[in-house]
């Protein structure tokens, strides 16, 4: 695949946290459904935090090859995948537990490697290798869809402001033990894998995000994590807000189709 200069975001704003869900739902099935079309088969990263719930929408809705689900994590959380700070947890009990996606198609860390952060974070790059290496012959993983959240820090994945991880230039995947959000030693996508996506989604709802949501999307050179993610052409990042979430916001919106 030829990649080309970064594309703006496109910014969809909804009345309500119901109608971001809602429109949310319709994308991904979307974007399903051509990836399946094009490759028989639709890979997609999930976040943590808020944005798993946001996915309930999806729960019984036609269309949905789940069989066909290849799952991923933008970021995780070093701790056992039953410890109430796991991503993996959050999702299996508010996502998988209500879909059909079979297990060996969902990919969490490798609780072997707690221990050691650069073994946890090598063992998942592994996972990547195979799924999209040697799948698709790809010099990087093109996920269909990363599903992104964003911090009240504009932090995103596990990618902090001012960390030296937003430089990293080598690793699909790296790990931090300084985290300032609870729990500290994570392992997370980079943006090498973020900024190389068929299409990011950002998930972000509520008037606590407002002033975030203002500065990643007027003042990107402010450099805050969430507004580094600009995938290479023909890559594209969209954002999913709720009217509070946009309310400071001046960048121009879209009008949701599909
Ligand atoms: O720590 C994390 O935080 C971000 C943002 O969470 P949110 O609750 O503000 O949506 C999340 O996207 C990430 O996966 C998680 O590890």
């Amino acid at each position: 695949m030829v990649f080309g200069p970064p594309q703006d975001p496109i910014l969809y704003s909804f009345p309500s946290p119901n109608n971001l869900i809602d429109a949310l739902a319709s994308f991904v099935i979307k974007v399903q459904k051509d990836s399946i079309e094009k490759k028989g088969r639709f890979t997609i990263a999930l976040s943590g935090g808020s944005l798993p719930k946001q996915l309930n929408s999806l729960i019984g809705k036609p269309g949905l090859k789940w069989d066909l689900w290849h799952v991923y994590y933008a970021d995780e959380r070093a701790v056992p995948l039953d410890h109430p700070d796991s991503n993996h947890k959050l999702c299996s009990d508010v996502f998988y537990s209500k879909v059909p996606i079979p297990v060996q198609n969902i990919h969490p860390i490798d609780p072997n490697y707690l221990d050691d952060l650069d073994e946890l974070s090598d063992a998942y790059e592994q996972e990547l290798i195979r799924e999209f290496a040697m799948k698709d012959s790809a010099r990087y993983p093109v996920f269909d869809l990363i599903l992104l959240g964003m911090g009240p820090d504009g932090h995103t994945a596990s990618l902090f402001p001012g960390h030296e991880l937003l430089s990293e230039e080598d690793r699909w995947v790296a790990w931090i033990d300084d985290a300032p959000k609870p729990p500290p030693r994570r392992i997370t996508l980079t943006y090498l894998v973020i900024n190389h996506a068929a299409r990011v989604a950002f998930v972000a709802a509520g008037a606590e995000k407002a002033d975030t949501l203002h500065t990643v999307l007027d003042k990107p050179e402010e450099g805050l994590p969430a507004s580094r993610v600009r995938p290479a052409s023909p890559g594209q990042v969209f954002w999913f807000v709720d009217d509070a979430a946009s309310s400071k916001v001046q960048y121009q919106r879209a009008q949701f189709k599909l």
